[in-house]
């Protein structure tokens, strides 16, 4: 077997076969993990506080039962209207701790962020906290050890998906021990967006006819979120089944808030980092409550918030632990309800969207998918892409590997190659073969362009007519000055 490099004609791309990427891959996701472990704590929770990993002082302000039976809390500052600057994402794992207990101290519980306002933070926890609601709380940021963990499963999926699976075709071609294959005649279509270029024409062209992987370089400006967009669309109206992904929850949102304006039956996995209609209407969570086959579950809400409201005042020991009781009946059986309505969502959608290591979602279990579109994917780890690319016979991934690489903390696992893309591999291995690069601009003024058209893209990159002279004193309200 070739190994990675060996199916194309440049072949200039690191040697590496399946089982030797799995076997070195596997120590370096446990040196990255350690990596970022010992940076959160090597720290006191006050200079943890200070770099914006704990949040200090807060109250739990409301409890609301989320989807599957878990309990959102919301807390807010208790001095103040508004939190301190931090850096806690949607998605993050959180420890609920006493505001005044010690660093190492046991938690009152575990969740994830599940909303971020300026003056309230959410978070789903499994089960209510036992106890400490009512006095001072702190929230601490925790090393993602389940991100590690699903990288972790998917390469041991992968080893095993060689002979099985929906990917099983595609891993030969990705290893480079198959050549890439696409239909020879150019795949004619009639473009949703009519304002297309030709390069982004010719990319989806291309994107169509690929049969299992295709690249789309997409250099700043020149629309590769608007291209990805008329494919997933075309590839809809083809019948295909799609799993859209990106490494981040935003970069998610935007495809999610831009197909939406297009009738398709989509559905966003995970939690939605932008609060805007279009993203939170294609929440999985928002599209179950509207199925007519999770009405009881709904009831069963109803009474989970009364009993959650009674939980937060209760003052008796005896009193707290039944209502906990009730709530744990309850939650299973909202749970099993769920899960059935759940399924129906995700098997009826044509695109599910969710980030990298959200396509892990035990939810997807048995769905799969005609096609694995990954945006970032030059920004994105090798390990987090095939969470993901398990899921399908064929990908696209859209990035430019021209641009920064993915931040790895751990050096060694820098230096022995974690953070070399499956996008930049991919295009050393088979370059124009599977590749389209976009090559008109819509941001910059010409001038601003031309260095980096020059420096990186062999000045092939353009600005379209619209962007190539426009200056920021063409902005209304802007004066005209030698600065502007
Ligand atoms: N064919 C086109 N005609 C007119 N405007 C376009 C066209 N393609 C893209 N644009 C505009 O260019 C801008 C950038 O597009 P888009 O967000 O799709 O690009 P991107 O490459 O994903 O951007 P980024 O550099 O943030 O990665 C948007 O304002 C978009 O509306």
């Amino acid at each position: 077997m070739a190994g990675r490099g060996g199916g194309g004609k440049g072949a200039a791309g690191r040697m590496m076969s399946l089982q030797e990427f799995v076997s070195s891959m596997a120590p370096l996701i446990d040196l990255e993990k350690a990596a970022e472990i010992s940076a959160e704590s090597e720290t006191s929770a006050k200079s943890l506080e200070r770099r914006g990993s704990v949040i200090a002082n807060l109250k739990c302000t409301d409890a609301q039962t989320g989807l599957m039976g878990k309990t959102l809390l919301e807390f807010q500052p208790n001095k103040g209207d508004v939190l301190p600057s931090h850096k806690f994402g949607t998605h993050d794992v959180v420890a609920l701790k006493p505001n005044k207990a010690d660093a190492g101290s046991a938690s009152l519980g575990q969740g994830v962020v599940y909303r971020l306002k300026d003056s309230s933070i959410t978070v789903a926890f499994d089960d209510i906290p036992e106890n400490g609601l009512n006095s001072p709380l702190r929230l601490e940021k925790l090393a993602n050890e389940v991100t590690y963990r699903r990288m972790k499963d998917a390469l041991i999926q992968l080893s095993k998906a060689v002979q099985t699976g929906p990917c099983a075709n595609l891993v030969p071609v990705l290893f480079g021990e198959k050549a890439p294959m696409r239909s020879k005649d150019a795949m004619k279509f009639s473009p949703f967006n009519k304002n297309l270029d030709d390069s982004q024409k010719d990319a989806i062209s291309k994107a169509l006819g690929s049969r299992d992987v295709f690249l789309l370089h997409g250099p700043p400006g020149t629309g590769k979120t608007t291209t990805i967009i008329e494919i997933i669309l075309q590839e809809v109206k083809r019948g295909s089944k799609i799993l859209a992904c990106a490494a981040s929850n935003i970069t998610v949102d935007n495809i999610v808030e831009r197909l939406a304006r297009y009738r398709t039956k989509l559905v966003r996995l995970g939690h939605p980092a932008r609060l805007v209609p279009q993203v939170l209407d294609s929440a999985l969570d928002a599209q179950v409550l509207r199925a007519g086959n999770s009405s009881l579950a709904g009831d069963i809400r109803k009474e989970m918030k009364v009993l959650n409201s009674k939980l937060l005042k209760a003052k008796d020991r005896n009193t707290k632990r039944d209502i906990r009781k009730e709530l744990k009946t309850l939650a299973k059986e909202e749970r099993k309800r769920q899960q059935l309505a759940v399924t129906d969502v995700l098997k009826n959608a044509d695109v599910v969207l969710t980030t990298l290591t959200g396509a892990s979602s035990k939810k997807l279990n048995g769905i799969t998918f005609d096609l694995v579109v990954i945006d970032e994917a030059a920004q994105a780890l090798e390990v987090a892409c095939w969470i993901a690319l398990l899921k399908g016979p064929r990908c696209i991934l859209a990035g430019d590997h021209l641009q920064l690489p993915p931040t790895i903390q751990s050096v060694e696992a820098e230096k022995k190659g974690m953070g070399k893309t499956l996008f930049e591999q991919l295009t050393e291995a088979y370059g124009e073969e599977i590749t389209s690069m976009l090559t008109v601009q819509y941001r910059m003024h010409e001038h601003i362009m031309n260095w980096s058209s020059k420096e990186l893209y062999n000045s092939k990159i353009k600005a379209h007519c619209s962007v190539a002279g426009h200056m920021l004193y063409d902005l209304e309200e802007v004066t005209r000055s030698s600065s502007t």
